[in-house]
């Protein structure tokens, strides 16, 4: 088989090229600060080349220079199993984000389903396993919940809806360790009770963790103890600078969507 044959379908991401107008993105929990847009390109790149350098395979959806968020291409879309859900965000400047994350799926041959009643973002769902919890916060709203649970529950998900007040995104808050640990930093985590197995974090960028597999974490470079703490545990942190991101209340999990099933009937 040549090299370059079809990607191995549990290893794709879907990426999104940062918009010129990055700086102009929302920002709601922190100061803003004046962003580096070539700083930021070079970033983003760095975190493809991460995605790539462990095994994944890129897909790009085409960029929305127009909408200032869209490089955290995360909150258009959830997949759950082999279905796409795309989102209705809760931030009215983000809504044009989902059209072009929808027809990057339904290109890819997933079945879509899109969401309208409620609002949710993507960054508001953190998945283990079977178990999705959903942070009910200024995002996302108690009718999204009902529809997002209406969706998935028939496709095998369970969801629990957790409190959130600190932080932007619930993943922006906790994210889970491929064990299925929670992992938080307390000072934005309302309730760190919700979850089974919490281990709180020294930094808040050491909450967010992408799961490359094998071991390996993807993680920003503001965690340096975290980072430690996670090589601690027997993981193998891939670090990746994103500064101009966080300037922005993004984090490494925002950046991409992770395609691990294949379409589902396929
Ligand atoms: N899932 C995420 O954490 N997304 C980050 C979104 C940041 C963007 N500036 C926003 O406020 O929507």
């Amino acid at each position: 088989m040549p090299f370059d044959a079809a990607p191995d379908m549990s290893r794709r991401a879907l990426i999104r090229r940062p918009s010129p107008r990055l700086a102009q993105g929302l920002v709601t929990h922190i100061d803003r600060s004046p962003i580096d847009i070539d700083l930021a390109g070079a970033q983003w790149q760095g975190y493809v080349d991460a995605l790539t350098g462990n095994g994944w395979h890129t897909i790009e959806v085409d960029p929305a220079f127009d909408c200032p968020d869209s490089v955290f291409v995360e909150d258009a879309a959830v997949m759950f199993g082999g279905t796409a859900v795309i989102t209705n965000p809760g931030a009215d400047e983000r809504k044009p984000e989902t059209a072009g994350t929808a027809a990057a799926l339904r290109d890819l041959g997933y079945p879509v389903r899109t969401m309208t009643a409620g609002s949710l973002d993507g960054g508001d769902v953190l998945k283990i396993g079977s178990t999705v919890y959903v942070g009910r916060g200024g995002r996302t709203d108690a009718a999204g919940i009902a529809e997002f649970r209406a969706i998935l529950e028939p496709l095998g998900g369970n969801v629990i809806a957790v409190p959130l007040t600190k932080a932007l995104h619930l993943k922006s808050a906790v994210t889970a360790l491929p064990d299925g640990t929670v992992i938080g930093y307390p000072p934005v985590v309302d309730d760190p009770s919700f979850y089974p197995h919490f281990r709180p974090m020294p930094e808040e960028g050491g909450a967010h963790v992408v799961d490359l597999g094998q071991g390996r974490l993807l993680m920003a470079a503001s965690a340096p103890r975290s980072a430690d703490l996670i090589a601690d545990l027997g993981y193998t942190p891939v670090v990746v600078d994103i500064s101009e991101f966080e300037k922005m209340e993004g984090c490494v999990t925002c950046l991409s969507v992770r395609l691990r099933s294949a379409p589902s009937g396929s």
